[in-house]
């Protein structure tokens, strides 16, 4: 008699597994490697942002109140008495009557409060003196960036936990940050089982396949930001298999197995998690696919048993690990985003339980559609080459139409969501 499982419902899995997930510690790396990678450390500006009064035209610094007289009839003049540059300091004050040529991005020098770009004025000599004029009045403050008007000094810009992209990258430059506290990323021991298994460099055996799946959760590592520590393929036999794994607990901060969780002869992994004296979170789900999908705990390391067949494989890392790297990484979203979409075709199937279909999201006539990716089938592959979110289906449905409003869960990003979905 094989043992008789529960299935659990996919919210109660995840937080079961998500009860687990731990913050990881930090490290540090310059901001030239830093893309890609999670803030561990809050940002406060340690400067104002723009750091003095500066230009924001090409054009003349002076004292607004000089044009008070002028008009369309009435040029007033002024003796433009310095140049200033971009990154260079003006020595004087300047008085009335008095102008300075300034560059954009360049520090007003003292006694100005205004700026007139060039396009305003008219540039004369008289005397070998340099002269501006200007037929307009001009109010103090105008086309000033004044000191701190973007952020002042001690605001709490970025917070701990957020995916550095080149916007994150440019405010860490503005603060002098050559160096910044990143998440350590989690790293995942990662085993495929399975006698069948050749490598991708094998030639093809009667009988046996190659290994996708590994190649397949190694890059879903990747993506979700974790590092993966590739331990090879175990064949079907206990007592290797028990080995390698135990052995490799205190190299890795979790473990991911593919394969061998059913009720097959050949499926070790229940049998290796008792011997392990590993707590079996939960070792089914209702869900289509990865029912199978089984998550242990030993002491408070996580071992992920995913299907073998690479759809259920490829949905099981999604839903259950990919928000325990997230997590470790500090990220206060660690569930992937959801929302709702058009189905483009009808889709039959009943669902007895939650079901992920492998789908294809994209934007037509300003509407979210989505598609299945290709076939419905757990052991099937290709479906995956398309795939860029999955369509979940609720449990005790019976089949959707064309033009049916559905779930979508994305997978291509890399914001995140707060607040778990429920199924
Ligand atoms: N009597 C029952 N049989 C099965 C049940 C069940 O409830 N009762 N569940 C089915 C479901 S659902 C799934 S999913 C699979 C899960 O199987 P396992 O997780 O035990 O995985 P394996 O038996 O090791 O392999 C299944 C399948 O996947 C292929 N595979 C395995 N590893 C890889 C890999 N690295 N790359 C590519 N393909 C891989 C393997 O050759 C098998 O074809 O069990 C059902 N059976
Ligand atoms: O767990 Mo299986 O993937 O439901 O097909
Ligand atoms: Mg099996």
């Amino acid at each position: 008699m094989i043992e008789k499982r529960t299935p659990i419902k996919v919210t109660e899995a995840v937080n079961r597994v998500m009860a687990y997930a731990r913050e990881h510690t930090y490290e540090i790396v310059s901001i030239e490697e830093s893309d890609g990678r999670v803030l561990a450390e809050d940002i406060f500006a340690n400067q104002p942002i723009p750091p003095f009064d500066k230009s924001p035209y090409d054009g003349f610094a002076f004292k607004a109140a000089d044009t008070n007289q002028a008009s369309q009839d009435y040029a007033v003049s002024f003796e433009v008495v310095e140049h200033i540059p971009a990154g260079t300091m003006s020595s004087r004050t300047l008085q009335h009557g008095e102008a300075a040529r300034i560059m954009t991005g360049a520090p007003l020098p003292r006694g100005a409060d205004c700026v007139a770009m060039f396009e305003v004025c008219q540039s004369y000599e008289d005397n070998e003196k340099e002269l501006m004029s200007i037929k307009r009045t001009i109010q103090a403050g105008d086309n000033v960036n004044h000191k701190g008007s973007e952020t002042l000094e001690g605001t709490h810009l970025i917070e701990k936990g957020t995916y550095i992209h080149p916007g994150v990258k440019a405010v860490l430059a503005t603060f002098g940050y050559a160096t910044v506290h990143v998440s350590k990323k989690p790293v995942i021991g990662l085993f495929t089982t399975g006698t069948e298994l050749l490598d991708v460099k094998d030639d093809l055996v009667p009988g046996k396949i190659r290994n996708s799946n590994g190649h397949m959760i190694a890059s879903q590592i990747k993506r979700a930001g974790g590092e993966v520590k590739m331990l090879g393929t175990l064949a079907d036999d206990f007592e290797t298999s028990y080995n390698a794994i135990q052995e490799t607990l205190h190299e890795v901060d979790m473990v991911i197995t593919t394969g061998g969780v059913s009720v097959g002869d050949y499926d070790l992994m229940p049998d290796i998690y008792d011997k392990l004296e590993a707590e079996q979170l939960f070792n089914k789900v209702a869900m289509r696919p990865g029912s199978v999908t089984t998550v242990a705990v030993k002491g408070d390391q996580l071992l992920f048993g995913l299907s073998g067949n690479p759809s259920a494989c490829y949905v099981g890392f999604e839903l259950f690990v990919r928000p325990v790297i997230q997590k470790a990484m500090f990220s206060k979203q660690p569930y992937p985003p959801k929302s709702k979409a058009y189905l483009t075709t009808d889709f039959p199937k009943p669902n007895p339980f939650t079901r992920f279909v492998r789908s294809r999201v994209f934007f037509k006539d300003g509407q979210l559609w989505i598609e299945p990716a290709g076939p419905d089938k757990s052991a099937v592959v290709t479906s995956l080459i398309e795939t860029n979110a999955f369509m979940m289906l609720p449990g005790g449905t019976r089949g959707f139409k064309k033009g049916d409003r559905v779930e979508v869960i994305f997978l291509e990003t890399v914001y995140g969501q707060k607040e778990p979905w429920t199924t």
